[in-house]
């Protein structure tokens, strides 16, 4: 009488032989132990029932006429590329090299006819097994890919605002600068800051703050319209704004049109000596670059002529290399 297992739990397995003997016996076998059993008798069946049903184990014959049980257990591991299905070959050769092509054609292992219906259920088992821990391998591999792509993206972006933070606006400036130089492009850097932003805290709270800093940082976003413009957190109150292939005049432009937005978006400030709305402040550099120019000295370009803008008033930008005041261009305009 045949051994009973103890109490394994049900798998698909798919049995493939052209003897139907073989597979009558078989399938009585892990029936009787509670398993779901797929026949075929041929090369082309077990494909498209693997295909189909994807079993948890597959039992196959090595010789079939036509194709035979290597060439199939090749066949199911294109099938499932990433995937793994335990694969266990049956035959009545016994030599070590029909052990070995079996393991080579992609099996796991390798049983002589007639099995033994003890061993068998241990096989199965111990595949059973391992494809347990190959299941918990990919999902702990698949978490694993989630949480550094969140930790990814909490590393670049500012958690506030949801712009690029320094250290994603640093890399981005210094890869925006290596492409300028290589390309002969001039690029634009604009370091902007809120004006009284201290004065805002004070009267209407931080966290009103914080929500006024979100919607600068909208509307700063909504005025990169070209896809390589970015915008990012400098730290604080304070902006930047990467501009690649931007000259001179396209940046003052684009320092115009930003005031005016802000302008129009009229976010109340409660205690502004500028006026009754968010005003912003703004130093501006414009490069071609060359073997000298580097990241830093474009920060401290904008900087300076953002101290300059703010010691002149505020609700203005300033370029560094042509410290024009755009507040005073943007009256002028609209004046005329
Ligand atoms: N609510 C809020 N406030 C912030 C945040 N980061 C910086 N600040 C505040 O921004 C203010 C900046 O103040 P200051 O550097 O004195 O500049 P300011 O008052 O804007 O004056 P000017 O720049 O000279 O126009 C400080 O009160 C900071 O606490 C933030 O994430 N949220």
């Amino acid at each position: 009488m045949s051994p009973t297992p103890s109490t394994p739990a049900p798998l698909t397995i798919l049995i493939v032989d052209d003897q139907s003997a073989t597979r009558v016996a078989l399938t009585a076998e892990l029936d009787r132990v509670g398993h779901r059993v797929l026949e075929a008798d041929s090369a082309s069946w077990a494909l498209e029932l693997f295909r189909r049903y994807r079993p948890d184990i597959v039992l196959m014959d090595v010789e079939m006429p036509g194709q035979d049980g290597y060439w199939t257990a090749r066949e199911m591991r294109a099938a499932e590329p990433g995937g793994w299905t335990p694969i266990i070959f049956l035959s009545q050769f016994n030599q070590a090299a029909d052990v070995w092509k079996g393991i080579e054609s992609g099996g796991d292992d390798y049983l002589v006819k007639p099995v033994s219906p003890m061993i068998l259920h241990a096989k199965l088992r111990a595949m059973q097994r391992l494809a347990q821990m190959r299941q918990r391998l990919v999902k702990m591999s698949e978490e694993l890919r989630t949480a550094n792509a969140q930790l990814e993206k909490l590393s670049t972006v500012d958690a506030l605002t949801g712009l690029m933070n320094r250290r994603a606006l640093d890399a981005r400036l210094q890869q925006e600068l290596e492409l300028a130089r290589r390309e002969a492009k001039p690029l634009t850097l604009v370091l902007c800051d809120v004006d009284h932003f201290k004065r805002y805290n004070d009267t209407a709270g931080h966290v009103a703050g914080d929500a006024c800093l979100r919607r600068v940082a909208q509307l700063l976003k909504e005025t990169c319209r070209r896809p390589s413009d970015c915008a990012g957190r400098y730290g604080g109150e304070e902006f930047a704004l990467v501009l690649p292939n931007t000259p001179r005049s396209g940046a003052m432009t684009y320092a115009r049109a930003l005031i005016r937005t802000i302008e129009l978006a009229a976010i109340p400030h409660p205690d502004s000596p500028t006026g009754a709305s968010i005003t912003l402040s703004g130093g501006i550099t414009t490069c071609l670059p060359d073997e000298s120019t580097s990241a830093e000295g474009l920060i401290l370009r904008a900087d300076d002529a953002l101290y300059n803008a703010k010691s002149t008033g505020r609700n203005r930008f300033f370029s560094y290399e042509m410290q024009m005041d755009t507040e005073e261009q943007r009256r002028r305009t609209s004046a005329s």
